[in-house]
């Protein structure tokens, strides 16, 4: 469930007429719902009850400023998988104490900052890892807190680009050799070892996998127990899929109970869940404009002003998000278009073969697209990227501005 409705055939954010958003602030437009955002975060804080839990939300799927205040202001923890999302994490207002690292090339300098910072535990993705966490924190007479991520080998059948948990995949360290390399953690004088995680792929629609690997999780913690070796924490990353298209993932809280099967006779075991998507996903949209109908051969194009820098999802993964039209009270010709931006690509599509009912100067919405939508942008073909809009009821908060001409060149410098 989320807040864009239509309202008289026309869509809001919550209270707010998106087509006055698009007047008063341009295209593209990213629009976020805080309530949508709030719903979402407790649907997951509220089903894991009483049982020790932390909801990180994965600072990744969208770092602006205004949601990640808004999680803050919840009491949400983070994951983070870089020295530049725990900024943006501390200038929200997150408790570092409740931010989990993650990711598999922290250099000595994010490991520096988070340890200062006295985050709540590094996810550590390797041996070499170990070694650098354990050099950096004894530079600073610092234990470092430590879980490790572990590649419990389920198949998530998701997209292979963002299936992460197979033998094959760059992350985490091999069930097979997780007792060598907790025993190695163990005894490096400035680790403390406090947790176990993992993180399977992102966009799963089946509670199966992740059951299926917290089993696994769960039996390595007490083959590590009988060694001596007590883990406190069990992260099981994010991953849970949302509806773009037909797709019938678990609602979070279904999701949750499927774990808590296992986790009700572990009291003492505090449980971290790492979503990004499920919370932020269908909490944003992206605003565009039609600037040209243009008859193909073959086919018809709506071009318009959002493109792959704007939103990389469709180009990038083939991924199907909804394009619905903004007033659908104008009477207007339905037609199949494929929707495409401006940029010089065969690739830049936003979706292909869409029936819809427009002409130039219209607005039409991306739909789920609050996660990995902005974070991706780039100003590929110096086109600047697009600004972000929160809305909470009838107010409207400018949470990014759009970039302007100039700020396309920052940094850079012509040469005589
Ligand atoms: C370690 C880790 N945790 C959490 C996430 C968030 O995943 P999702 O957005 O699918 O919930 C990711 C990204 O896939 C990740 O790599
Ligand atoms: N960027 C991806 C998800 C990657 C998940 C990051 N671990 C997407 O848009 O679906």
């Amino acid at each position: 469930m989320d807040f864009f409705q239509y309202q008289n055939q026309r869509l809001f954010a919550e209270q707010c007429d998106v087509t006055e958003l698009a007047r008063q602030h341009g295209t593209p437009l990213y629009v976020y719902s805080r309530a949508t955002i709030e719903r979402h975060w407790h649907a997951f804080d509220r089903a894991a009850g009483k049982h020790p839990h932390l909801v990180c939300y994965a600072v990744k799927a969208n770092s602006n400023l205004g949601v990640l205040s808004v999680l803050a202001k919840l009491g949400s923890g983070f994951d983070i998988v870089s020295g530049g999302e725990l900024a943006r994490v501390l200038e929200a207002g997150g408790d570092p104490a409740k931010v989990v690292f993650s990711g598999v090339g922290k250099t000595r300098e994010e490991i520096g900052e988070a340890l200062d910072a006295n985050i709540l535990c590094f996810n550590v993705e390797s041996e070499a890892e170990l070694a650098r966490i354990d050099e950096v924190a004894g530079a600073r007479g610092k234990q470092a807190p430590i879980s490790i991520r572990i590649n419990p080998d389920v198949d998530a059948k998701t997209h292979p680009y963002i299936s992460t948990g197979l033998k094959a995949n760059k992350f985490g360290v091999a069930r097979d050799h997780a007792v060598r390399i907790y025993q190695l953690a163990a005894s490096y004088p400035n680790l403390d070892v406090v947790g176990m995680d993992c993180h399977i792929g992102s966009q799963l629609t089946d509670s199966t996998p992740f059951v299926d690997a917290l089993d696994r999780l769960l039996a390595l913690i007490d083959e590590l127990a009988e060694q001596g070796i007590h883990i406190r924490h069990l992260d099981v990353g994010g991953g849970l899929g949302v509806n773009y298209r037909e797709e019938t993932p678990p609602h979070p809280d279904q999701y949750v109970e499927a774990l808590m099967t296992r986790m009700a006779q572990r009291p003492d075991l505090t449980l971290i869940f790492e979503p990004g998507r499920a919370i932020m996903a269908n909490a944003g949209i992206l605003l565009t404009e039609v600037e040209f109908l243009k008859e193909g051969e073959e086919k018809n194009f709506a071009i318009v002003d959002a493109a792959m820098n704007d939103l990389l999802r469709p180009a990038l993964y083939s991924a199907w998000q909804r394009i619905i039209e903004v007033d659908q009270s104008l009477q207007r010709t339905h037609r199949i278009y494929d929707v495409v931006g401006p940029v010089c690509e065969t690739g830049d599509f936003l979706g292909k073969d869409r029936e819809l009912g427009i002409q130039a100067g219209d607005l039409l919405a991306v739909r789920s697209a609050g996660a990995y939508g902005f974070v991706m942008a780039s100003n590929y073909n110096s086109r600047p990227r697009a600004a972000e809009i929160l809305v909470d009821g009838e107010r409207a908060f400018l949470v990014r501005e759009r970039e302007k001409r100039q700020d396309l060149w920052k940094g850079e410098h012509k040469v005589s």
